[in-house]
């Protein structure tokens, strides 16, 4: 390992605990290599970070995560309103622990088996090592009887070991991707060990019931312990499994953006002008229509092209008067599934650019890297419609930025209905992305809706995010793991106790 940057961090010895520590695979800034051999911190990507980053610093607690590359030890890293405890990975560790077991098995296995998971052994031994790491690191930074919230499928058994470590601490855990169904979660080998890793917090939470539902069953099923009975809500309603004389809470809380500030920054006066500006880059069109994603397979971004190419080819989108941009992310780029994926998105915007295009004015532009916040923002005002058509996500946030850069309700949203926002975003244009008629007759609808009608669904569209942001997604949950615990009030869920099934 080679450390970073030395003046820039300390000694964790020397450092005062916090009393509020999240824990996450990555930390919210990543350390990239340059070519000349010094490094440099730039913005990790996905909506996790996006999500958390504020809140943390608002609280001035420390975050536990690695840093992003291999074979560095970034150690301590004290800023104004955030401590940094970086959890070094070795090569070996990417491969079995970050690009192995939670992106070729866990990933795939929680979204709908959309890419067969695979099951190695090697992978799994590496998972516990490293989450051990991270359950160490986490109890380091932690202060007595502090707040611990861990987050997502890399770690799920670090509330377990944590627990073991430091009983003082009140531990949360909040998975960002869907809780598989029973059915294909049985496929796990180790599905008695994550169960009971996750039972080792004192809250759970997942984005939509249904997820919480699932895990509750299991709970009863795998580890035999007692669960409450009667429907998980949202926010309310808590889910109960009683582990010996401890009783952990389940809950649904789905996650959002910082939608005020969004709302704020998209109403400037350069990203209005720097919208104008993209309008008349891509040729003046009647009709922008939007993708943003991570380039991942479950995020359906070969669904919108083949229903693009298919109204093309149907003459029901005019390619003179409308253009497409896909803003793509790279992701897991070692990962087998996502480096077949990306060929195969790259050789459709070929195909659709070589049928329909002229020269000077492609049909579909196609950006593959992170696009700075700014000017993602002012895409976002630019375009007529936003096209997020994932197979299954868990919430995608991009569907809600979206919602928030248009306060001039403008642009119209055609979202899958596999996603978690499709519980919140009723009123968007709701499409079934395996049923490619459906997301073409939806696509078209959303070109050619009426002004005001559109108008009337944006203004309901905003009404949710605006009132449902980041923070109160935080708070409902922060709210409801200080209630639990021994000195907690009695639960907070309806109906009996007894064991599910
Ligand atoms: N090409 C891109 N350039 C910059 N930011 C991006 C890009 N693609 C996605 N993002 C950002 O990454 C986050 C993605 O979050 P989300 O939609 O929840 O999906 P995920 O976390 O699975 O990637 C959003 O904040 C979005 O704005
Ligand atoms: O860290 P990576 O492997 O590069 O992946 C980026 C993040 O992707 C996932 O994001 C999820 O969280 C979002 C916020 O809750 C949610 O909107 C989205 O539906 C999820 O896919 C992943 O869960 C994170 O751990 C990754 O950091």
């Amino acid at each position: 390992m080679t450390a970073v940057d030395a003046d820039a961090t300390e000694d964790s010895e020397s450092i005062t605990p916090s009393d509020f520590v999240v824990v996450a695979n990555r930390l919210p800034v990543d350390l990239e290599r340059l070519p000349d051999g010094t490094t440099r911190w730039k913005r990790s990507p996905g909506g996790l970070v996006t999500a958390l980053e504020p809140i943390l610093r608002s609280n001035h607690g420390a975050w536990v995560g690695w840093a992003g590359v291999a074979d560095v030890d970034a150690g301590v890293i004290v800023e104004d309103d955030l401590t940094l405890y970086s959890v070094p990975l070795s090569t070996e560790e990417i491969a079995d622990y970050y690009e192995g077991f939670s992106n070729a098995t866990l990933w795939p296995l929680y979204h709908d088996v959309i890419v067969r998971p695979e099951y190695r052994r090697e992978w799994w031994n590496v998972y516990v090592e490293v989450n051990r790491r991270f359950a160490e690191e986490a109890a380091k930074a932690a202060a007595p009887n502090a707040t611990v919230w861990i987050q997502d499928y890399q770690l799920q058994l670090v509330p377990k070991m944590l627990r073991m470590l430091r009983p003082d601490l009140t531990i949360g855990f909040f998975l960002h991707i869907p809780f598989p169904p029973v059915e294909l979660f049985m496929q796990m080998p180790w599905r008695t060990e994550i169960v009971e890793g996750l039972l080792g917090a004192d809250l759970i939470g997942f984005h939509l019931p249904g997820g919480a539902q699932n895990f509750l069953y299991l709970a009863g099923r795998l580890a035999g312990h007692q669960t409450s009975r009667g429907n998980i809500g949202v926010r309310s309603k808590l889910g109960v499994v009683q582990v010996g004389f401890r009783s952990v809470r389940v809950g649904a809380f789905p996650i959002s953006i910082a939608s005020g500030e969004l709302d704020e920054q998209s109403r400037s006066k350069s990203i209005r002008d720097r919208a104008k500006a993209i309008r008349k880059e891509l040729g003046n069109p009647d009709k922008i229509l939007l993708g943003v994603d991570r380039l991942d397979y479950t995020k359906g971004i070969d669904v919108r092209l083949d229903a693009l190419n298919e109204l093309l080819v149907d003459g029901r989108v005019d390619p003179s008067r409308t253009v497409m941009v896909q803003l793509a992310t790279p992701s897991r780029e070692r990962v087998e599934s996502y480096v077949h994926m990306r060929g195969e998105i790259e050789r459709m915007v070929s195909r659709i650019n070589g049928e329909y295009a002229e020269v000077g004015r492609p049909v579909v532009h196609y950006i593959h890297r992170p696009v700075p916040r700014e000017e993602l923002i002012a895409f976002f005002v630019a375009a007529d419609v936003m096209l997020v058509t994932p197979l299954r996500d868990g919430m995608n946030l991009v569907a809600k930025e979206y919602v928030a850069c248009r306060s001039d309700l403008g642009g119209s949203l055609v979202l899958s209905e596999f996603t978690g926002a499709a519980a919140e975003l009723r009123q968007a244009f709701l499409c079934n992305p395996h049923d490619l008629e459906d997301v073409k007759d939806k696509m078209q609808a959303a070109i050619e809706q009426p002004r005001e009608t559109g108008r009337k669904t944006m203004r309901a569209l905003r009404r949710q995010v605006l009132t449902h942001d980041v923070d109160r997604w935080a708070r409902a949950f922060l709210d409801a793991l200080s209630h639990t615990g021994a000195a907690g009030p009695a639960l907070i869920t309806e109906g009996e106790s007894g064991t599910a099934g």
